[in-house]
């Protein structure tokens, strides 16, 4: 079904870089038939016309008729300008999909013509490698056929869940922000590593493989990861010490607290874009 589907992607940052990547390295879609578009940034375009043989152009020469789908992978911030100039070159069966943080899809319906199709994504970095864990909420005037064509692009980049929209905000500070987490989580064990002599790249691979394996657990073993963390703590031995210095250094409220705060700074970005509706009826 997406062999014949063309895809302008509008921003050219990491996250249309990782979608691009995942998508292509799959093959579910031709690279020639992938679109790329930025503001200003020609050299840019150059930069991942290269590496994955996709098209770039300004968005001023997209020919609307030639695309199927667009995906809007700029700032929240140049949401209004970009719908704007795309609002009436825009055909009923023209399908965007949003990858923006906290913009909903009544906002976007709001600025363009009635019965759009919009659905709003949020994907991570992992789409570059396909193991992105992503969300979707169809806007009101979707058709059955363009859900399953979203779920079957976004399935090359990983697994797809359909959510309600009021649960983005939870979805993006757990999922869209997460992987930033564990990065963070494994700098610091890198430090410790260096800190005891180990050397840094063996020392990088074996963190990335225990966490890979504790995620790996969890999806396989089918057990809590209650249950997991236990059978690794022996009584008084060196898991418990570790946990317990976890817990008096308030690892579990800094973890809670980084979804949390980032689900509600993409809360607060919504907001800012009901407000502007407010202002400009
Ligand atoms: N980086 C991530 O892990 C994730 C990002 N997102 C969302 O993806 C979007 C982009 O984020 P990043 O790629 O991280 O940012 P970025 O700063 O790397 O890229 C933004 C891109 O948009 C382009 N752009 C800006 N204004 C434009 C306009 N008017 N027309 C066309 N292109 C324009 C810029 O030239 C740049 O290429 C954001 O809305 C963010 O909420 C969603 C999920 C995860
Ligand atoms: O930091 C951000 O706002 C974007 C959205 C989710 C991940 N990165």
């Amino acid at each position: 079904m997406l062999q014949k589907t063309t895809i302008a992607f509008l921003g050219a940052g990491s996250m249309a870089e990782a979608m691009i990547s995942g998508i292509v390295n799959e093959g579910i879609v031709p690279a020639n038939q992938i679109i790329v578009t930025n503001r200003s940034n020609e050299e840019r375009l150059k930069e991942l016309k290269q590496k994955y043989g996709i098209r770039g152009m300004k968005r001023e020469d997209l020919q609307f008729e030639q695309i199927d789908l667009f995906i809007l992978a700029m700032k929240p911030k140049d949401i209004d300008n970009v719908l704007l100039s795309l609002k009436d070159s825009l055909k009923e069966n023209h399908l965007l999909l949003s990858v923006l943080a906290g913009v909903t899809t009544s906002y976007m319906e709001n600025i363009l013509h009635e019965g759009q199709q919009v659905i709003r994504v949020m994907p991570n970095t992992s789409s570059a490698i396909g193991e992105s864990a992503t969300a979707i909420s169809k806007g009101s005037s979707v058709t059955e056929a363009n859900i399953q064509l979203t779920k079957q692009l976004l399935e090359s980049i990983g697994k797809v869940y359909e959510i309600e929209e009021d649960k983005m905000d939870i979805f993006t500070g757990l999922a869209g922000s997460g992987p930033a987490y564990f990065y963070y989580l494994m700098e610091q064990m890198e430090s410790v590593a260096a800190e005891a002599g180990l050397h840094v790249e063996t020392a990088r691979e074996m963190i990335a493989q225990t966490i890979l394996g504790a995620a790996k657990m969890v999806q396989i073993s089918g057990k809590t990861p209650a249950a997991l963390r236990e059978n690794v703590t022996s009584p008084n031995g060196t898991t418990a010490a570790g946990l317990k210095a976890l817990a008096e250094h308030g690892g579990g409220e800094a973890i809670s607290q980084a979804a949390k705060q980032a689900a509600r700074r993409s809360k607060e970005i919504s907001s800012q874009f009901i407000e502007k509706v407010k202002v400009t009826n």
